[in-house]
């Protein structure tokens, strides 16, 4: 029997967030308070994830999310784009020593490869952003008992998620930071705000729904469940916390920048993903760029230096809208206290 999601004591799930925010200290304080905990495992290694799987083991016996990206075949660009993406690139200041060549084949990981030490470690569950994987991965999960979870951004979506046959869908709305699970890159995003997202696929769909985007309290949580949400996925209420592996620039413009706001680019990867607006983004406005994720292996270098260094102008800050609620403390208080809010609210709505 694959793990359910009402089985949680807390109805939370501490978001996949892939490059470095996710640590194992994180993710076990996570499960071991009652909710999921969550690797975003998309750019790493296999022995990244097997270390990763086995840290976390060693702190919890909580249930434990591994995710990836289903990465979509790109065919190679065009020499003029590549030369447009890069002359882009190249007018940043900080950007005029590195080297800048359009990657090489293949662009992107192997996912068979990447999924070996999930079978091996077999966490609960098991999620994919940007669109369904291959029946066969279904299948291993379903007879490892495994229960598999999938990002949808519109009820089309939702409706292929459902028919796959996996266990539950996450329905990110247009709030959530970080890229838009849309299954095709540049398909018409409905952009629907989380609750109504949360009540269209409820209403629709026979598998339990989690919401995801904009959730940053107990309270948010409550009302998540009253919409037809099984559980709450919280991504950017957990990069402030003590244990989160976010960078020292990105915590510090989350919790100074109240007023900067989000806004979404492709600037960064090639794909559609919302965070904090910076000096990158503006200067990349309308600027061409390369497809997902040969545009996130172009900036790479660039992005380092700029973690290297410090500098928050120039490395992607992902983030959803209501950042500004964040608030900074260990993982484990954090969670004890959506908890207590989650209940509070939820007495109050049940006896008003
Ligand atoms: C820094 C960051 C990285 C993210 N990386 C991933 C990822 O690797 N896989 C994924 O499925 N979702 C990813 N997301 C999206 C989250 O799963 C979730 O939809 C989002 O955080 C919810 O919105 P919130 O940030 O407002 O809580 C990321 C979000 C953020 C903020």
């Amino acid at each position: 029997m694959a793990f359910a999601l009402n089985k949680l004591r807390v109805p939370i799930i501490q978001a996949p967030m892939a490059g470095g925010p996710n640590t194992p200290a994180q993710v076990a304080a996570v499960a071991n308070a009652g909710g999921l905990g969550s690797f975003g495992f998309a750019y790493s290694s296999p022995q990244h994830i097997s270390d990763d799987l086995s840290a976390a083991k060693r702190l919890t016996s909580g249930p434990l999310n591994a995710n990836f990206f289903v990465f979509h075949e790109v065919p190679t660009p065009s020499i003029e784009l590549q030369h447009q993406a890069i002359a882009a690139l190249k007018r940043l200041p900080c950007a005029q020593d590195l080297r800048m060549v359009c990657p090489e084949p293949p662009y992107f990981p192997d996912l068979n490869a990447m999924l070996e030490p999930v079978w091996l470690h077999k966490p609960a569950v098991l999620t994919f952003h940007f669109g369904l994987p291959k029946p066969e991965v279904l299948e291993r999960a379903r007879i490892l008992g495994i229960a598999v979870g999938i990002s949808a951004t519109c009820l089309a979506e939702g409706q292929a998620i459902e028919q796959a046959g996996a266990d539950f869908v996450i329905a990110q709305g247009i709030e959530a930071g970080g890229h838009r699970g849309t299954f095709e890159p540049d398909i018409l995003d409905d952009d629907l705000p989380t609750l109504d997202l949360v009540k269209q696929l409820s209403g629709a769909l026979k598998i339990p729904v989690v919401a995801a985007g904009g959730i940053m309290t107990g309270g948010d949580i409550a009302r998540a469940r009253a919409a037809g949400a099984t559980a709450a996925q919280l991504g950017t209420a957990f990069l402030v916390c003590d244990e989160s592996g976010a960078t020292p620039a990105h915590k510090h413009f989350l919790l100074t920048k109240p007023t900067r706001g989000t806004i979404f680019t492709h600037a960064f990867s090639g794909r559609r993903a919302q965070g904090l607006r910076n000096e990158f983004i503006d200067a990349m406005q309308g600027q061409p760029h390369l497809p997902f994720p040969l545009q996130n292996t172009l900036t790479g270098p660039l992005r380092k230096i700029a973690v290297q260094h410090n500098d928050g102008e120039h490395q992607s800050l992902w983030a959803g809208r209501a950042y500004a609620q964040a608030r900074p403390m260990s993982t484990q208080r954090l969670m004890e206290l959506l908890e207590q809010e989650y209940l509070q609210s939820s007495a109050v709505r049940e006896n008003p």
